[in-house]
């Protein structure tokens, strides 16, 4: 079986980071590994608190897993401080990781900010530069290449922009900002557009967090990445499509969509 790993944050309410994470990963069918950056206190109204693991101990959770249990691909989510995106960089070099996915979490769809303006430039210099491919929505894509985006035009040059920065592949997520559920990939100095579905569903806690753990699944997997977004953008609208409605705010998606079915007796159950 294939592995991946998420190096993220927790969330309480179980929709976004590294909860969100491992429920992708076991529904697209890989061995799902976890190093946690922090723990929030959130539901699918805020975030109320956040604990941040010591770089040390981050560093102790990655050399455990890496001279073990190897992973095909890493996801990297929420990390709130340059000293642990330091320490992240230090161990993903150390042990040549391969098939990063870096989703810039800055802030959370209930609007929390999750990350130091200190860190990010440790994100940029550290991070953006060992990523197969980084996932921003436009807000983050805005901060990254330092441009307005308006249209769908400016999110292919800003994309551009980054990727020829950072030498990395960019898919600049529409979202629920511009262009429906159409994000943009750019990668080799070419750009490929994805077109979703839009789902008329308001529940879209976690989507950044599950969109970025399917692609690190499948890539994980051993397809290419554009097969591995074509994929992702296929579980994710399945997750969304199930039409989970819980919580007082954005609720969770239904990750488990793909993998309830009469083994589980999960519809009997419920
Ligand atoms: N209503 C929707 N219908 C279909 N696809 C959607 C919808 N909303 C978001 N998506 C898709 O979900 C994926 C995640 O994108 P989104 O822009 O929501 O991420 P994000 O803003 O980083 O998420 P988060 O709020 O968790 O940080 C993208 O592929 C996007 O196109
Ligand atoms: C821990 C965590 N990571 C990422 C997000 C972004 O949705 C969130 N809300 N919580």
């Amino acid at each position: 079986m294939r592995t991946a790993l998420t190096i993220a944050g927790s969330d309480s309410s179980g929709g976004a980071g590294i909860q969100a994470d491992i429920k992708t990963m076991i529904s697209n069918g890989v061995y799902a590994m976890s190093a946690i950056t922090a723990l929030t206190a959130q539901n699918t109204t805020g975030v109320t608190g956040i604990m941040e693991a010591t770089p040390e101990f981050l560093a102790e959770q990655l050399d455990n897993i890496f001279t073990d249990i190897y992973p095909d691909a890493v996801k990297i989510g929420m990390v709130s401080s340059s000293a642990l995106i330091e320490t992240i960089a230090k161990k993903l070099h150390q042990y040549d990781a391969k098939n990063i996915v870096v989703d810039p979490v800055m802030v959370a769809t209930s609007g929390a900010k999750l990350i130091n303006d200190e860190a990010i430039d440790a994100l940029k210099s550290q991070l953006l530069p060992m990523a197969t491919v980084l996932t921003p929505n436009i807000p983050e894509a805005e901060v990254l290449s330092g441009m307005k985006i308006e249209t769908a035009d400016d999110m292919i040059k800003a994309a551009a922009a980054i990727g020829e920065k950072y030498h990395c592949a960019v898919l600049c997520k529409g979202g629920h900002q511009l262009n429906d559920a159409n994000d943009l990939l750019w990668r080799d100095g070419g750009y490929k557009w994805f077109q979703g579905k839009r789902i008329n569903n308001p529940n879209t806690h976690g989507t950044g967090c599950t969109l970025s753990s399917a692609i690190a699944s499948n890539l994980a997997k051993g397809f290419d990445l554009d097969t591995s977004v074509e994929r992702a953008k296929k579980y994710i609208s399945g997750a969304l499509a199930a039409m989970l409605d819980l919580g007082k705010g954005s609720g969770p998606m239904n990750h488990g969509f793909a993998i309830q079915n009469e083994f589980t007796l999960a519809k009997e159950d419920n």
